[in-house]
């Protein structure tokens, strides 16, 4: 059975003002992280993701409850013992001057050289396990300020990993990554918090990067509460709608994503088959259109024809005229340019030649 590495007990989380008036961002808050988890904090902005991260890694006191770390109150631990059961990521870049990636992730092991920083073969042989975990060797001799952004982030993930924690926070890890990146660091996360027994918190934006490859998903919604569950669990439950609520966004529980929610609807039928049909769909709801295979009320019809490296779309309006198109582009243009209800008319758009009337 896997250990619980960090619990929440009946956490408050917040600020409190000079007058001592509490302004309490999330309350009663019980949750627990095994080893081996991933966990992705999800939540919109200002909802409240660093305020727990922070209390959870002991750098802000709670408003109430207790956070403990390996059975221990975190409040009653010295520094030096957190930080070697916690270590921290964040999205800030820090000045480092001129330091070079091998001395970056040998300050990982801070507490546990002694007070004139020296470092002991197993440390250096720590250090190397870390650089080699996140392929960083290659950058050793290289200065941070060098590096790029991506680079410098495995860096970071590595100076983590070389403190030898229980726990990794990760604050925004993947804000300056592009998707590959972004999966890849997914991945590394996982690998390490599967091999290394350890559990990792992380907090991100990327709803899709979320749902894909989380274990566990812990959803901070606008009522100061936390839903905590696999991310099939929460998409079934409606908990992202919940979240997310407003905004003219609808979250499409079967896609798993958000989409921009346009009314009023239009309608059109579309028919064909295939990828160029689902980008089809995708386009014209877009723009705007609800599509079905069939529907009598609907004036406007395109068939899909050819194929992906050449496709064509017919357009009929009110069984009268048909146009053809050769791009999702046009096609869309088109349709915003058209009025609205439909009136039966003949196009004389150079563009786009009649091919024929009925
Ligand atoms: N030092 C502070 N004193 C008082 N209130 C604060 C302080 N820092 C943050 N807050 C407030 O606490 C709430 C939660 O902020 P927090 O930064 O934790 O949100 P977040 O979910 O991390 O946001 P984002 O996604 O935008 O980074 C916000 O309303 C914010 O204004």
């Amino acid at each position: 059975m896997s250990r619980s590495i960090l619990v929440t007990e009946h956490l408050r989380i917040g600020y409190a003002n000079r007058r001592g008036e509490a302004r309490v961002v999330a309350d009663q808050l019980n949750l627990t992280l095994n080893e081996g988890d991933v966990v992705c904090l999800l939540g919109p902005n200002g909802i409240g993701k660093s305020t727990l991260l922070r209390t959870l890694i002991g750098m802000q006191a709670p408003l109430a409850g207790r956070v403990l770390l390996d059975g221990i109150d975190i409040a009653t631990l010295k520094p030096r013992d957190i930080a070697r059961r916690v270590s921290v990521v964040l999205t800030e870049r820090i000045e480092v001057g001129q330091l070079s990636v091998y001395h970056l992730v040998a300050l990982g092991r801070y507490p546990y050289t002694n007070w004139i920083g020296k470092l002991t073969p197993h440390d250096e042989e720590v250090i190397q396990r870390a650089l080699s975990a996140v392929q960083a060797e290659q950058l050793a001799g290289r200065f941070v300020h060098e590096l790029s952004d991506g680079e410098r982030q495995r860096v970071m993930v590595a100076r983590a990993l070389a403190q030898e924690p229980h726990v990794m926070v990760l604050d925004e890890p993947m804000a300056f990554l592009d998707l590959p990146r972004r999966i890849e660091m997914m991945r590394l996360l996982r690998r390490l918090a599967h091999e290394m027994r350890q559990a990792v918190i992380l907090s991100i934006h990327d709803l899709d990067l979320a749902i894909r490859t989380a274990d566990l998903l812990w959803l901070m919604t606008p009522d100061g509460k936390i839903q905590a569950g696999a991310p099939e669990d929460l998409v079934l439950s409606g908990a992202f709608e919940k979240a997310f609520a407003g905004n003219n966004l609808v979250f499409d529980r079967f896609h798993g994503q958000f989409r921009l929610h346009e009314p009023p609807s239009r309608h059109a039928v579309l028919l064909g088959d295939g990828l160029i049909y689902k980008w089809t769909m995708h386009a014209l709801e877009r723009a705007g259109y609800q599509c079905n295979q069939a529907d009598d009320t609907a004036a406007l019809h395109i068939t899909i024809h050819g194929n992906e490296q050449n496709p064509l779309w017919l357009m009929q309006l009110n069984r009268q005229t048909v146009k053809n198109f050769h791009s999702l582009r046009d096609l869309v243009t088109f349709l915003r340019g058209m009025p609205y209800p439909y009136q039966s008319q003949e196009t004389s758009d150079d563009d786009h030649e009649p091919i024929f009337h009925r």
